[in-house]
């Protein structure tokens, strides 16, 4: 058997991780018609592209499904926690920069901090009857910080894209999404909240612990590990 090697299928993740393997001598291509999810390593023996969506990554490697997977450091540690014992960083890829961050409407004018925004989700709450609503794909990292950061009467409502314009279709009041340019932000009006965001996130090379090895994928997994080190 090979290793199998987890790698977005589409987009800016895509793109840069194929040049990153290539830079260090691993060619690595998609193979077929031009929608067809097959793909091929070349400059190394025994190594399988397996190509993924990002947001699936973290669960493949956690199930042992594949050896080595790249994906963003935010959906690590959303869907498999802070250090869990699942997967290793190998190595940090230096793109897909983006940070999560808490974001409100630009008119706010009183909320600049998570201390402000708990003041107003107490107002918002007491005003309106229910709590304050911050959309969001990332549950798990969002209620770990605002519980850090003693922020209280909100509740999360799910977003899964488009999440800054959920303030203007009515669906929240708030957001928390990952941001790089800022440019959404800015047209859609908010503002980030002042302080360290939620989580610094950066496309990243993983290693599942839990992936079975035989023999010839330990071989060439070491291999693989010596090239990339
Ligand atoms: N604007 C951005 N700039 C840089 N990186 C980003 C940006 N938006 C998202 N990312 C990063 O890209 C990675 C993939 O995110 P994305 O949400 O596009 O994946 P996805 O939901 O798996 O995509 P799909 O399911 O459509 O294949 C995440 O780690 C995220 O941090
Ligand atoms: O700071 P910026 O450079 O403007 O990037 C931020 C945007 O990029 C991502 O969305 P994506 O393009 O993946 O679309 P999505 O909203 O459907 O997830 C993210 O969810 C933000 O909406």
């Amino acid at each position: 058997m090979s290793v199998k090697i987890g790698v977005p299928s589409k987009g800016r993740l895509m793109e840069k991780t194929f040049d990153w393997f290539a830079a260090r001598g691993i060619a690595m291509k998609r193979t077929g018609a031009e929608r067809e999810y097959s793909g091929a390593v070349e400059g190394i023996e025994g190594v399988d592209l397996v190509l993924l969506s990002a947001s699936e990554i973290p669960r493949e490697l956690a199930a042992g499904r594949i050896h080595l997977g790249v994906t963003g450091t935010d959906l690590v540690r959303e869907k498999l926690g802070n250090g869990n014992d699942l997967v290793d960083e190998l190595a940090p890829m230096g793109f897909g920069h983006a940070d999560l961050i808490v974001a409100v409407p630009d008119c706010w004018v009183d909320v600049e901090t998570l201390d402000d925004l708990d003041a107003a989700a107490a107002a918002f709450r007491a005003d309106h009857g229910f709590r304050l609503r911050i959309a969001t794909k990332y549950h798990r990292l969002v209620r770990d910080y605002l519980r850090a950061h003693g922020v209280a009467d909100y509740q999360l409502v799910d977003s899964q894209g488009a999440t800054e314009g959920t303030i203007r279709n009515g669906t929240a009041e708030a957001v928390a999404d990952i941001t790089s340019t800022g440019e959404t932000l800015r047209a859609n009006h908010l503002k980030i909240l002042d302080g360290e965001p939620v989580l610094r996130s950066q496309a990243t090379l993983f290693a599942s612990r839990v992936a079975p090895c035989d023999a010839a994928e330990a071989a060439a997994l070491a291999a693989l590990k010596a090239r990339l080190a």
